[in-house]
């Protein structure tokens, strides 16, 4: 942004001091300067065009009155080729330092810039190339006249002549290969002497208006890509951190499986695929919750001699009929209830929707069931239940009271189902 603001300061002092002036001089000893008069048309006009010791160029003619418009001129050839001229567009003044001495006061020269243009000009006819004109008072002792490029006209008479279509009427110094300065339009018959000293166009390089335009669009061109870097590396920026962000979301969600993972893994049984009793009250009361709680009951169940089967078949074959035992529960029972392995081989079977008659009639169906089940051991097992129903409105509380009655129930000889005594009383 300094660099910008210094080149911006410099750009405007450099054009203020006249840095973007430009100058284009015609001097004779680059460029041609040739006599032409009247006489082809029918005139008596003698005349030269020479070049004086000090450099400059001299017109002397003695005009005569054969021709109706009496005329000498200094030619003076831009380029070898007509076709193509010197683009004076970009210039705004031509200055002429001359002096002209004429044989009765007042008398005017004419300045032709022509100009080569396709559109209406032919190489053969030197009539076509269009007459930029203008008629100035020059004065009798060496001076400079500015003549501004703008206040050249085109020549009528031209325009109507060639049938010039309207838009090539104006003046156009775009490609001028002829510069002519001539004689007034009435001029007076007799010698006539015009001393040329420098002829130079003057311009500028660039406009103020332009200058300022350009400075604008360099300030806009340089905001925009300013604009737009910062807006990419914003944009960088955010794709970093949202990729960031979703590196974190999905370690988040892997962590979260896992997590769940861990979580179902610690409160399931791995032998059997039974809840296990971690963390089981919550859930319990949640499945007691769903229900109108009036009805909520508790399973004891126990597999008998154990130990001896263990000790008989191996521990092996424990296992695998407990994984039996867990099979016959998930048959037994409906979906509301919920059956955790307790411990060791003892189960629980939390019934929130089962009164104590219903919860008994389970505990006969299941106890029926291990009379029932091909074994893997080949021989029998049996089970003691002890059923409870809820008192107090402890789950807890209602688990240990069907713990009690499977104690009663292995007293009493195993193999059976016993209600907790004073669920018995609860529900009368
Ligand atoms: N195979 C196997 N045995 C287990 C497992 N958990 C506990 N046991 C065994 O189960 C047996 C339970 O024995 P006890 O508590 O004496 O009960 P019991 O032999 O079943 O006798 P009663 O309950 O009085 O009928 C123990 O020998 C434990 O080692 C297990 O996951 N797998």
């Amino acid at each position: 942004m300094f660099v910008l603001l210094f080149f911006s300061v410099a750009t405007v002092v450099w054009f203020f001091i006249g840095g973007a002036q430009s100058s284009y001089v015609i001097s004779p000893t680059e460029f041609q300067f040739r006599y032409i008069d009247d006489t082809p048309m029918g005139g008596n006009t003698k005349g030269r065009v020479y070049t004086k010791d000090d450099g400059s160029v001299a017109l002397e003619c003695e005009l005569g009155s054969a021709y109706r418009w009496p005329f000498c001129e200094v030619a003076i050839s831009l380029s070898p080729s007509v076709t193509h001229g010197i683009d004076l567009a970009n210039y705004h003044s031509m200055i002429i330092e001359a002096a002209y001495k004429a044989p009765a006061p007042d008398q005017r020269l004419r300045v032709y810039l022509r100009n080569f243009n396709d559109a209406y000009s032919i190489t053969e006819d030197p009539v076509s190339m269009k007459f930029n004109g203008i008629e100035y008072n020059p004065t009798e002792e060496m001076s400079e006249i500015v003549l501004p490029l703008n206040s050249f006209q085109v020549l009528s008479w031209w325009i109507s002549d060639l049938d010039i279509p309207l838009e090539h009427a104006g003046p156009d110094m775009s490609n001028i290969s002829l510069i002519e300065i001539a004689t007034g339009s009435a001029p007076t018959v007799g010698k006539h002497e015009l001393t040329i000293k420098n002829i130079r166009f003057e311009g500028v390089m660039v406009t103020e208006a332009g200058l300022f335009r350009s400075l604008t669009f360099i300030w806009l061109a340089t905001a925009t890509v300013l604009l737009a870097v910062k807006y990419l590396q914003s944009r960088r920026v955010y794709d970093l951190e949202r990729r960031r962000a979703n590196r974190l979301k999905a370690i988040n969600t892997a962590l979260k499986q896992q997590s769940e993972t861990l979580s179902i893994m610690a409160t399931t049984d791995a032998l059997t695929g039974l809840r296990n009793r971690m963390d089981i009250y919550p859930e319990l009361e949640k499945a007691l919750a769903s229900t109108d709680g009036k009805n909520c009951t508790a399973l004891c169940l126990d597999i008998d001699h154990f130990k001896k089967i263990n000790d008989t078949y191996g521990h092996d074959m424990g296992d695998r009929l407990l994984i039996c035992t867990a099979e016959v529960l998930r048959e037994s029972v409906s979906t509301s209830d919920v059956i955790i392995r307790w411990g060791g081989e003892e189960f629980v079977i939390f019934c929130p929707n089962r009164n104590l008659a219903q919860a008994s009639f389970l505990a006969e169906k299941i106890r029926a069931a291990f009379e029932t089940t091909d074994w893997p051991h080949d021989a029998e097992l049996s089970c003691s239940v002890g059923v409870s129903s809820m008192r107090e409105g402890s789950i807890a509380a209602m688990i240990a009271d069907a713990d009690d009655a499977l104690y009663r129930a292995k007293q009493n000889g195993r193999n059976r189902v016993e209600v907790f005594a004073e669920s018995f009383i609860a529900t009368v």
